[in-house]
Order: structure tokens, then C-alpha cells, then sequence
């Protein structure tokens, strides 16, 4: 029995229709009604949504640097019972990632681990210093082909360098994704400032912060004639620039983490560094904002921002703690919940902002036709009727700062299937020897 045949039956696509799909050599070889192949290893697939591979654009793997947070192979099983397929690695790691040397380092782990594509981010400037540029195009030109490019964690506050990026990676259609925190405006800076922050005794992180640099950014990329993503939007006054930025047609896409459209600083209450995180929670009204401006395509994508932190930076005072959550495992669920159930979007939604559109932001092949005859096999079947109590055992990777723990969340992954074979069946991962393996194989 080939490993690399899988036959799913009577799945339901994201445009409501139901189909088999047979995999064969990694790609989708036949759609239809009671297909069937001998030897095939077959996944039930009645009530069950299919969707396309979700892609993360921001996730942050820290391999090299921070193992004790994550590496390369717990990040990608992570993100393969998330659901994922691909995942872009953020630079933060240590050395950073702003040459050729690192990125591909980072690259062939995740093709050696096999459990996800791992697409590294390269960093604007170099150790993230915010004041030379990192080697952009040697990082475009590797073998890693990187094309996105980020200092997330910090904020590209030089307006010129900022031009200079912008200017350099239009040159090969890269884009620069921007972390969108005006450092003056947020020294030491804990949660949302408001009322709360006050009455909490925490110094407050101003939403003026971040819609100011967007509103730079998004001049700035007008400027040049660039491609600007920016990074987790938090506030309704971000989603009115995007708002305006779009419709003078400026180039220029948006992201919003699961938590941001979930979750509000009213949980900062706890003094649980579990729920402090960069950019912070915001209001309800912000929480709103950021749900219909995902609705109508305002915002472009959802993305993870995926931070590990080892158990002793967050079981720790507030003021001290890091900033991150973990967010792979727990992300579709949230969409789910956020987004869903609530009835604001559909799946063929969902199928958009986690994977079409962040593999288009990101120029990453293969995911633009995910449903037919001929594409790559990349998809994932989740059973929306699941309910969930989650808890750490439901956490792969080595973070297990989860905001969602003690939550019932909806929604489960019940397969992944990466490069024609399986990352998960039977809402288990597949073991590392055999994933390992089947890259192995897939990559000839
Ligand atoms: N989101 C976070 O709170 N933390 C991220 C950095 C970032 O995304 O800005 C991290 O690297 O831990
Ligand atoms: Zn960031
Ligand atoms: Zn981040």
C-alpha cells in the first residue's frame, strides 16, 4: 500500500458541495461520487468541511536561538494539527534572520521535518536594529526564495529606512510586513491604554500608537508603488486607515489574530500574563470593528502570531512577563467561533482568509485552485460539530501559554494532508519518522 494514496469520501468542499477526493503522488488525481482505489488509505469524510491547507503568514518558530520556546519540528506539528500546511517563520530568532545563511537553514529543517512548508520571513534590518538594512536580496535569491520581509517584534520606526525597504523589495514583487508600533509613543507600555489600564495600574499602550504608523506605511508604500502587509491590527482606528488606504487603491493588505478578534483587555483583570501580548487586547468596540472589517475584506487575512514562551516568562508578574501567545493549534477553532458560528462569514471564507490569500500575499504556488483535478494535495477536514474542552494536551508544540485554556472551543482537525501524504488522520499527528519519510519520497 502506498502511503501516499489517500481516498477521503464525501467531503464537504468550501463551496457547500460534496465530493470524494483521491490523492495520488501528491497531487489531487480525481473529484466525484463514490471513486474508489485499491490499497488507498481512506479517511471518512461525511460531515466533515474540507478546506484548502491553512497558511500562516506570522508565525514564530524561534529556531535558531530560543529551542527552549519552540523549534522548527515542534512548531510544524504545531501547525499540522492546526490544520496548516505552511507557516512563515518570523526573524526574531537568534542569530536573526537577515541573511541568506539563516534562512536557509530554517527552510530545509521544515523540508526535512516535512510536517509543513516553512516559508522563512527575512528581516528588514540587520539584528533588527532599526538601522541598516539586512541582506534582502541575497534572502530573495537563496534557496529559501524569501519574499516576505518583517522586524516583527519591533516596529520599523525610520521613515527612510522604511522607504529604502519598500523601494528594494518592489524591485522583486517582495512586500514588507510591518509591525505597526510607534516606539516612542509605547515605553514600557503593559496592555490597551484606557480606563482599565488606569484603574489596573498598567502603563497603557495607546491605539494612536499603532494606526499612526499604519498611516505612515501606508503613504509611504503609495509613495514607492510597493506591496505593505501590516501585522496583527488591533484597533477600530487602524481598520478606518486600511479602510481609506484601500480605496485610493493603495497596495497595502491587513492581518488580525484569532485572540484580537476573540478576546478583550477586560481579561487583563486576572493579572494572567497569559493574556498579555503585543499589540494588547483591546476594547469590545475594537473587537467589533476588526469582525466586520474581516467580513467585508477590509482585512484581508487571519494569521496566528504564534509566540512560545517558555513556562517561566509567563508564570511570572505581569510587569515582567513576555509578551505572546500560542496560537497554531487553537486558530481555526477561533475563526470558528468568532466568525462562524456567529454567522458573519461562511467556510468559503474561512478557505480565503487562512489560505488563499495569505499564500497570495506571501507568492507562495500552489494554493490557488486548491479543489481540482491536477492541484497540489493540500488540504485539512475538520469536523465543526466537535466541541472541545481545551487543555494542554491539545498544545504540540512547546508553548503552552494558551489564552484558551479552561475554554470549550468548537471545531476539530480530523486530517491534514501536506504534499499528498498525511500530517495528521484520525485528529492525531502522523509520526515524525514517517512525515519525515514521505517528504522524503515527495521530494524525489
Ligand atoms: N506578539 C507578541 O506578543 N510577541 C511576539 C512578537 C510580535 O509579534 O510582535 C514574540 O515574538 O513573542
Ligand atoms: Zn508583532
Ligand atoms: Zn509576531
Amino acid at each position: 500500500m502506498s502511503p501516499t494514496t489517500l481516498l477521503i469520501t464525501a467531503a464537504t468542499l468550501p463551496d457547500g458541495s460534496h465530493t470524494d477526493i483521491l490523492v495520488e503522488h501528491g497531487t489531487i488525481t480525481e473529484l466525484g461520487a463514490r471513486l474508489s482505489r485499491a490499497g488507498a488509505t481512506t479517511v471518512d469524510g461525511d460531515g466533515l468541511q474540507a478546506l484548502p491547507g491553512l497558511v500562516d503568514l506570522h508565525t514564530h518558530l524561534r529556531e535558531p536561538g530560543f529551542e527552549q520556546s519552540e523549534t522548527v519540528l515542534t512548531g510544524s506539528r504545531a501547525a499540522a494539527i492546526g490544520g496548516f500546511t505552511a507557516v512563515h517563520a518570523m526573524a526574531n530568532t537568534s542569530p536573526v534572520a537577515d541573511t541568506a545563511g539563516v534562512v536557509e537553514q530554517v527552510h530545509s529543517l521544515g523540508e526535512q521535518h516535512g510536517y509543513v512548508t516553512v516559508r522563512p520571513i527575512g528581516a528588514v534590518t540587520m539584528g533588527l536594529a532599526g538601522t541598516q538594512l539586512s541582506e534582502i536580496g541575497a534572502m530573495a535569491g537563496s534557496r529559501a526564495g524569501v519574499t516576505v520581509f518583517s522586524d516583527d517584534g519591533k516596529c520599523v520606526a525610520d521613515a527612510l529606512l522604511m522607504r529604502r525597504a519598500l523601494e528594494y523589495v518592489k524591485t522583486f514583487d517582495g512586500v514588507i510586513a510591518q509591525h505597526a508600533q510607534e516606539p516612542r509613543l509605547t515605553e514600557g507600555a503593559q496592555m490597551n491604554e484606557g480606563a482599565l489600564s488606569g484603574e489596573l495600574g498598567l502603563r497603557g499602550w495607546p491605539a494612536v500608537a499603532e494606526e499612526a504608523i499604519i498611516a505612515r506605511d501606508v503613504l509611504l508604500a503609495h509613495h514607492v508603488g510597493a506591496r505593505l502587509h501590516i501585522c496583527h491590527l488591533s484597533t477600530a482606528g487602524s481598520v478606518e486607515v486600511i479602510r481609506w488606504a484601500k480605496a485610493r487603491g493603495i497596495a497595502v493588505t491587513a492581518e488580525v489574530t484569532p485572540h484580537h478578534l476573540l478576546l478583550t483587555e477586560e481579561l487583563a483583570r486576572s493579572y494572567d500574563p497569559r493574556f498579555k501580548v503585543n499589540p494588547p487586547l483591546r476594547r469590545d468596540e475594537d473587537v467589533q470593528a476588526l469582525r466586520t472589517a474581516l467580513a467585508d475584506g477590509t482585512i484581508d487575512i487571519v494569521a496566528t502570531d504564534h509566540a512560545p514562551h517558555p513556562m517561566e516568562s509567563k508564570e511570572c508578574a505581569w510587569d515582567e512577563a513576555s509578551f505572546g501567545m500560542v496560537g497554531l493549534e487553537s486558530a481555526l477553532s477561533v475563526v470558528q467561533l468568532a466568525m462562524v458560528d456567529s454567522g458573519l462569514i461562511g467556510w468559503a471564507d474561512v478557505a480565503r482568509v487562512l489560505s488563499t490569500t495569505p499564500a497570495r500575499i506571501g507568492r507562495l504556488a500552489g494554493y490557488s485552485d486548491p479543489f481540482a483535478v491536477g492541484a497540489p494535495a493540500q488540504f485539512t477536514l475538520v469536523d465543526p460539530s466537535a466541541r472541545r474542552e481545551f487543555a494542554v494536551g491539545q498544545l504540540h508544540g512547546k508553548g503552552v501559554n494558551s489564552p484558551y485554556l479552561g475554554r470549550t472551543l468548537p471545531g476539530r482537525v480530523v486530517a491534514t494532508v501536506h504534499d499528498g501524504y498525511a500530517t495528521v488522520l484520525d485528529g492525531e499527528l502522523v509520526d515524525a519518522a514517517t512525515v519525515a519519510q514521505n517528504a522524503r519520497v515527495h521530494r524525489g
